[in-house]
């Protein structure tokens, strides 16, 4: 069941991005706050990511999914060291889920020369596209931008960042078999994700735990929804929540979503409790959830653990 009557707060971040004045800032620590405990998701504005960047997005992403199936085949990401290209649509079957996810995707990551760390870093794929159509400032600008921690706490844990960023086609939920969802009820399972919708293509639905129902959050323009991981839910000693969402798509034809995942550095552990006894380093977390989808090296494994326990 939906409801039409709990609202997501749309928070506008300008007032911690670019303060007048000291409550400016604590006004929306405070509203960020609040939200994360109470919802594990909140709508952003005035983040400072130019109108003109967003649309470039959106057109590059068309441009992106639009090659034909065998060129996109061709980047599948599963062949990839650093699991970055094409993932096509019935790849991803969520645990309870009678189908597959309609949705295809296209990862990118941050651009690095050599694989390394069994590819947590390394090059990303390029599709065969005019450059300025695709790769370089107008992604990077996005995700920087995008990005609003506490300074001192992200130097701790952020030197070299994971930061995979993930494109997404729905088709139109016309075309999707009876109880497909553009993608399954999930929770995001790392750091804090940030998420673009195209304007106008509602779809994404988050559940409210305390009323036990899907909040729908629409798709506006110019608005980013941010929500929280459950290694932030960890992280946080459960002050924050990792909400389970999932995509419906209710626009009469396809919508193009973009994910980034901010997840902190390979051997990053609970930069807020050092004392928390669970160690747990971000490269565990994802070697564990990716173990099939690299070729880990055994050293790699040692190295961040896995096998440990
Ligand atoms: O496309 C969306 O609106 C949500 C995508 C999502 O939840 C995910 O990729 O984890
Ligand atoms: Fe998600």
């Amino acid at each position: 069941m939906s409801s039409g009557e709990v609202v997501l707060p749309i928070i506008d971040l300008s007032g911690y991005i670019d303060p007048k004045s000291p409550e400016d800032k604590q006004r929306v620590i405070e509203e960020v706050r609040d939200a994360a405990r109470q919802y594990g998701f909140f709508q952003a504005k005035g983040h400072g990511i130019p109108l003109d960047l967003q649309q470039d997005l959106l057109r590059c992403m068309s441009n992106v999914f639009n090659l034909p199936k065998d060129e996109k085949l061709k980047m599948s990401f599963l062949e990839n060291p650093c699991r970055r290209g094409y993932e096509a649509a019935g790849m991803s079957h969520r645990e309870g889920d009678a189908l597959p996810d309609a949705k295809e995707c296209f990862f990118v990551g941050r651009e690095d020369p050599e694989v390394e760390l069994s590819g947590f870093y390394g090059p990303n794929v390029w599709p065969n596209l005019p450059e300025a159509d695709f790769r370089g400032p107008t992604i990077w600008s996005i995700l920087l931008e995008g990005l609003n921690q506490p300074l001192d706490l992200v130097e701790q844990f952020a030197k070299r960042p994971i930061v995979p960023m993930k494109l997404i086609r729905y088709p139109p939920h016309s075309q999707a078999a009876a109880g497909q969802f553009g993608i399954g009820a999930h929770t995001d399972f790392g750091g804090v994700t940030i998420l673009f919708q195209q304007p106008g293509k509602d779809g994404l639905e988050v559940w409210h735990e305390g009323r036990e129902e899907w909040i729908e959050v629409p798709a506006r323009e110019d608005i980013y929804v941010v929500n929280c991981g459950d290694m932030v839910q960890r992280w946080s000693g459960g002050a924050y929540k990792s909400a389970r969402h999932r995509v419906i798509n209710k626009a009469d034809g396809e919508r193009l979503s973009c994910a980034t995942f901010w997840h902190g550095d390979v051997h990053a552990t609970n930069p807020l409790r050092p004392d928390d006894p669970n160690k747990e380093t971000v490269g565990l977390l994802l070697a564990k959830r990716f173990r099939n989808q690299y070729s880990f090296t055994k050293e790699f494994l040692a190295e961040v653990g896995v096998g440990a326990a």
